[in-house]
């Protein structure tokens, strides 16, 4: 049987009126790239809410690692290692790049802030270490002393991945990693998440970008108005009739 990490099982949400989710089951198996696409308005975030605690379901359940985590709070699924990336930009901008992916490293040990967070913020040698460590991982060395602010947009989606990285994931959700970028930043981008899917690590992508989708995707899930009308492999969601229908009015993926 698969190795399953994340288990979303028969979730409803409703706004009001409007089901935003419908009856969604959903299987994320270990090491793989699991992309959830669908049109604008499809469920897809409310979908990664649910997952990790933003919102919660009206009923059914999101299993991780075979504990229920439905209802907790979304600083306990992080803890658990489920870490979403991207949605917004969770840089510090006034920040050098090394000193922001040295704030995920501090987090994470608890403890560290417990005496004048500030003075011993950024001089932990330890600290530094594992997070200059991270900003090579992302290609980013060279630049650990610059500020956050000036970065490119490609350089500052490599930054919020070292960001992510460094928590040590173990399910990472990447939320649209290449909205509003250039084709050339777009590129950098898919390198830089194949460099990191060949690390094994579990991932879900939300993205509108079939180009990224099909070059990452392990398997794909199609949301419509709630529903999954397709779950496949990449060819297989490619070559589904409905799901050219529904996501892009016949159009061809
Ligand atoms: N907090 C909310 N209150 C009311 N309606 C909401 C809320 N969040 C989402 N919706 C509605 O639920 C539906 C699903 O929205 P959702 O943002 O999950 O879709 P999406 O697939 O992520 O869309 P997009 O690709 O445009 O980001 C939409 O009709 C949206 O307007």
């Amino acid at each position: 049987m698969a190795d399953v990490v994340l288990h979303v099982k028969d979730v409803f949400k409703s706004f009001g009126g409007l089901r935003a989710l419908n009856n969604v089951n959903l299987a994320i198996e270990r090491g793989k790239t699991h992309a959830i696409i669908g049109p604008n308005g499809a469920g897809k975030s409310t979908l990664l809410n649910a997952i990790i605690g933003r919102l919660v379901p009206d009923s059914g359940s999101v299993t991780f690692e075979g504990d229920s985590i439905t209802g907790l709070q979304p600083y306990e699924i992080n803890q658990k290692g489920v870490v979403r990336v991207f949605q917004t930009p969770e840089i510090f901008p006034d920040l050098s790049l090394l000193q922001n992916v040295m704030i995920p490293v501090l987090a994470k040990r608890e403890g560290s802030f417990r005496f004048n967070p500030f003075a011993r913020l950024f001089e932990d040698k330890a600290v530094r270490e594992e997070a200059m460590r991270m900003l090579e991982d992302v290609g980013l060395q060279d630049q650990s002393h610059r500020e956050a602010a000036n970065l490119s947009r490609g350089d500052k989606r490599r930054l919020e991945m070292a960001m992510g990285l460094v928590q040590r994931p173990r399910l990472l959700l990447l939320d649209e990693p290449t909205a509003g970028m250039s084709r050339h930043d777009t590129n950098r981008t898919i390198d830089l998440l194949q460099e990191v899917k060949a690390r094994g690590l579990t991932k879900v992508i939300i993205e509108h970008d079939m180009h990224v989708v099909f070059s990452l995707a392990d398997r794909i899930t199609v949301l419509a108005q709630g529903t999954i009308i397709c779950e496949g492999t990449p060819d297989e969601v490619r070559g589904n009739p409905k799901v050219q229908e529904a996501y892009l009015g016949g159009a061809h993926l």
